[in-house]
């Protein structure tokens, strides 16, 4: 189990690192364009699940969106303190 500022601290590290084998550093390679595209696709996941699906399966999708929220932010190189200032 990890929290959402873990999760970035494990993806920022993939990115500086860039182990093989990891679908991070892919996902980053494919571009800004293709992480907003699983960005929507992840979003229209958790629609559905909230609509129709069991807590457990929305969970799920929830988790898929926020890593596919960090994998963007760090896409476009932005930090939790440039989020966090807004909230
Ligand atoms: N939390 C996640 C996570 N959530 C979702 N995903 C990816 O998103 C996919 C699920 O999204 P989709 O619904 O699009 O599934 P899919 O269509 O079957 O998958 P694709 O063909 O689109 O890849 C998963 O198969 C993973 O590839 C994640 N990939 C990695 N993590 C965590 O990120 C960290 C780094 O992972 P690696 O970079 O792979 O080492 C580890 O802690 C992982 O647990």
């Amino acid at each position: 189990m990890k929290t959402f500022d873990e999760l970035f601290a494990e993806l920022s590290e993939r990115a500086r690192t860039r182990p093989e084998g990891s679908g991070t550093v892919v996902a980053l390679d494919d571009g800004v364009h293709a992480q907003g595209k699983k960005v929507l696709e992840e979003a229209g996941e958790v629609w559905i699940a909230a609509e129709h699906e069991s807590d457990e399966r929305l969970a799920e999708e929830v988790s898929q969106l926020l890593y596919r929220i960090q994998v963007l932010m760090l896409g476009r190189g932005i930090t939790l303190d440039d989020v966090y200032r807004h909230l």
